[in-house]
């Protein structure tokens, strides 16, 4: 592996190769669950652009949500007669051996109305055409405080709330330990994903660094058992915030679009722009290419903002990001002597870039004895975690035990 300090080296990845993990990756997938095992279900994911509410609304018998800063995350669980491994026709003749699917689905926190009116549908056609008990909706995230009294008026149902960080060390344990093909980590010089069943023998202690609105490090001791041991708040709602000021784009996946385009030497002040021309302090390790200060050309350039492109831009503020969550996460598993650690939250969204710089820079400063790990379902950690809780309490819900 090159020595160089993590920047400028996405531009060695094949454009294929970022194309095909983007689009396996680019919803994430339903999730099958039934008493002997859990499943991901490889389709078509759902978007809130698109939200194709399930044929059989009646029998939607859960939602949980997660409200955080910047997203609102729903799942929602629909129990079915047919298994996925069955052909479509083959309906299981005994009610314990039915599954269910889970859904996820989400929408801007701004937007919170069309998630409580999504939800008030899904409760309204199952009362409409069951007689079984009521949905309950179980509420994580600070939003499940902000607007509990909303919801529970609007939705006229039990609203159980939940601790935000029990439920995304839950979700993720889940995640890891019973969904095969969940977690993959990327091969920090072609970008490839490498899924495997089992990484490590370690199962604890592992590392969650979630990126959301902020940055929230937990260490992970067991199933159950954190810490949240640090934080920063240099997240994903930074990127989303800054760069809807300083470009054009108008969503966070075009921000994302703009980011592959740029070349943030344009706007980063590199060591070789210090130093000289094809000259690094090559002592410390430091090349020409590597970033000396982010965004530090700028203001020697003396343009004006429309002067600058908002591709470079994108870039440049999506490596610095970046770079300082890997270093903080480093440091953190470095004084906690954690050698696993998971990425979550939206802020990652599945794109190549992030997770390469994420890798990159766990890789670089631990001298290749750490380990970054991803999720598909990495923006839904937490309102997993709610939903299992649920579950788990209610025993009408099939759901495998943790492995
Ligand atoms: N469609 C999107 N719209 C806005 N931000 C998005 C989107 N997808 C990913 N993000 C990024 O994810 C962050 C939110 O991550 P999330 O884990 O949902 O955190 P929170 O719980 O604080 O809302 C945003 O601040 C942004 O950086
Ligand atoms: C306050 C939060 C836990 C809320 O979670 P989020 O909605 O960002 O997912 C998170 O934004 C955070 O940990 N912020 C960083 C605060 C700090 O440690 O500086």
């Amino acid at each position: 592996m090159d020595t160089n300090k993590p920047g400028l080296r996405h531009s060695q990845i094949s454009e294929e190769i970022i194309e095909q993990v983007e689009r396996q990756l680019a919803e994430p997938p339903s999730l099958w669950l039934n008493l002997t095992g859990a499943q991901i279900l490889e389709e078509e994911g759902q978007d809130s652009k698109d939200i194709v509410l399930p044929n059989n609304r009646s029998q939607v018998t859960h939602i949980a949500i997660d409200i955080g800063g910047s997203l609102a995350k729903i799942l929602y669980y629909v129990r079915d007669t047919t298994s996925p491994s069955s052909s479509s026709s083959e309906v299981h003749e005994n009610v314990s051996d039915r599954g269910g699917r889970l859904s996820f689905v989400k929408f801007e926190t701004s937007k919170i109305d069309d998630c409580i009116q999504l939800m008030k549908q899904l409760i309204q056609d199952h009362a409409r055409e069951s007689r079984r008990k009521p949905v309950t909706v179980m509420a994580t995230g600070g939003g499940a405080y902000k607007f509990y009294d909303r919801m529970s008026e609007e939705l006229n149902v039990e609203v159980i709330r939940e601790d935000e960080m029990e439920c995304l060390i839950k979700g993720l344990n889940y995640l890891v330990s019973c969904i095969p093909g969940e977690v993959f980590m990327l091969n920090p010089e072609t970008c490839e994903m490498a899924f495997e069943e089992q990484f490590h023998d370690e199962k604890y202690p592992h590392m969650l660094v979630n990126i959301g609105s902020g940055v929230s490090i937990l260490k992970v001791t067991g199933p159950s058992k954190f810490e949240r041991i640090g934080g920063s708040s240099l997240g994903g709602g930074t990127l989303w915030g800054l760069l809807s000021l300083l470009t054009h784009a108008s969503s966070y996946d075009e921000m994302l679009e703009l980011s592959k385009k740029g070349d943030n030497a344009a706007v980063d002040m590199l060591v070789g722009d210090i130093y000289g021309e094809n000259v690094g302090y090559e002592r410390f390790g430091l090349k020409d290419s590597t970033i000396a200060s982010s965004f530090g050309k700028v203001f020697r350039e003396n343009k004006r903002l429309d002067e600058f492109l908002p591709e470079d831009i994108a870039r440049s503020l999506l490596l610095a990001i970046s770079n300082n969550i890997g270093q903080i996460a480093y440091l953190h598993a470095q004084k906690h002597n954690v050698k696993n650690i998971y990425f979550g939250g939206s802020f990652i969204r599945n794109h190549v870039q992030t997770m390469h710089t994420l890798t990159y820079a766990i890789k670089f400063w631990s001298n290749q004895t750490m380990n970054a790990y991803f999720l598909r379902h990495e923006g839904y950690l937490g309102v997993f975690g709610a939903f299992l809780k649920y579950a788990r309490a209610e025993s009408n819900v099939p759901v495998p035990p943790i492995s």
